[in-house]
């Protein structure tokens, strides 16, 4: 339900690695107005209420100069909401639950800076520009780690000895309040949830969970956002002495560069990271690229199906996730072994249920909420 720009109460923000998103929520959690800037440093273009534009948006700083102006275009006074709430993809040891920003909330999430350099720095930046603009406005953090933070220790902990845990170096996985949004909406959907789900986040970053029960078992991504599945920029699952070498010959800064900002679909295609332009693309290291893309998520999908001793429901969201049929299709007909099947004329329509009558193992598309995640927890804390 859309209604009056103005009359809204939450302000969320939700700052990803190639997109800041943003939505306006009334008290009563229905949505009034929805924005992105998509394609930052690429083909970037403002999409907000009927609007649809392309904008110049370098660099994140540009986008949120874009978004915030947009939003004061529509008629929304920040000063007039009562609550905004923020994604942060990286809390790191000591931060999960979601929490009203202070100095020392911030500071906590610049420490984290360097574990998700590609996010990190711009939720902070999103949180100051804000500040500036309506100090008095309260601001809520919420954290992608969050959903992980009770998997079990054996997912958790890497084969190093105690004191590299101690210090904070384990598995903390990401894309959580998408994963949290998830098991909502599913469970609406289906009516009762699924025991074992397997969900694939695939965005410009990409991650897959296997949740049991509700809750998450084991995640893809691991100590950072750069683990796991083949990305837009990220290298996904590497040897470590692979990156000690890249280290060694290129630098610290250099090797961080390049794995994640120069590697996966980039890294693979000579430069695209974005889905859409690789899918249009009729060359052959694009082609190798999408291969690279859903074989490393099968493989992935088939690990994390192993956590759970099965599998019940296989769930798509995310930018590719959500619109790619191609993809979907080279994931799933690589998921036949363990009972999946899906029709292909709902597959080509983006249905939310891609199962027919009768299928044992369900498949579904289902919208990142991750906003409306944030906005009740952020409401929640402010009427607490
Ligand atoms: N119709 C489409 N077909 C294929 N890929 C798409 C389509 N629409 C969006 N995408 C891809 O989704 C990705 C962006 O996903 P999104 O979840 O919005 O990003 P972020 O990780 O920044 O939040 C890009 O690779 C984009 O090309
Ligand atoms: C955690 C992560 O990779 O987020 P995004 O997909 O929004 O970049
Ligand atoms: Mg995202």
């Amino acid at each position: 339900m859309m209604g009056d720009p103005a009359g809204g109460d939450v302000l969320v923000l939700n700052v990803g690695s190639s997109s800041i998103k943003c939505v306006v929520f009334d008290a009563a959690l229905h949505e009034v107005l929805r924005g992105e800037v998509a394609g930052i440093g690429h083909r970037a273009a403002l999409r907000m209420g009927a609007l649809r534009q392309p904008v110049t948006a370098p660099d994140h700083g540009a986008a949120l100069s874009v978004v915030l102006d947009a939003l004061e275009a529509q008629g929304v006074a920040l000063t007039s909401l009562r609550v905004t709430g923020h994604r942060v993809v990286h809390g790191g040891p000591n931060l999960a639950d979601p929490l009203l920003v202070t100095p020392e909330v911030r500071a906590e999430i610049d420490r984290c800076a360097p574990l998700a350099p590609l996010h990190n720095p711009h939720n902070l930046a999103a949180m100051e520009a804000l500040a500036a603009q309506a100090p008095d406005l309260p601001q809520v953090a919420c954290f992608d780690t969050g959903f992980h933070a009770n998997c079990p220790e054996v997912a958790q902990r890497y084969a190093l000895p105690p004191d590299c845990a101690e210090a904070g170096i384990r598995r903390y996985g990401f894309h959580g309040l998408s994963y949290a949004g998830i098991v909502t909406r599913l469970e609406a959907l289906a009516g009762v949830l699924p025991e074992r789900v397997l969900a694939f986040h695939l965005g410009n970053g990409a991650s897959a969970c296997a949740i049991l029960r509700g809750r998450s078992v084991a995640t893809t991504m691991g100590y950072s956002p750069t683990d796991g599945l083949t990305m837009g920029t990220r290298s996904g699952s590497i040897d470590p002495n692979a990156v000690l070498r890249l280290a060694g010959e290129r630098g610290v800064e250099g090797a961080r560069d390049l794995l994640n900002n120069r590697a996966g679909l980039a890294g693979l295609s000579g430069g695209i990271s974005d889905m859409r332009a690789l899918e249009e693309s009729d060359a052959s290291d694009a082609a190798f690229a999408i291969a690279h893309f859903t074989y490393w998520a099968r493989r992935h999908g088939g690990s994390l199906i192993a956590a759970m001793q099965g599998l019940d429901a296989v769930v798509f969201t995310g930018g590719i996730g959500e619109n790619s049929a191609r993809i979907r299709a080279e994931i799933l007909d690589g998921l036949g072994w363990a009972g999946v099947c899906y029709e292909a004329d709902k597959n080509a329509r983006n249905a939310p249920r891609l199962h027919g009558d009768g299928s044992a193992v369900t498949a579904w598309v289902l919208p990142a909420e991750e906003e409306r995640v944030i906005a009740r927890a952020a409401l929640d804390l402010v009427q607490a």
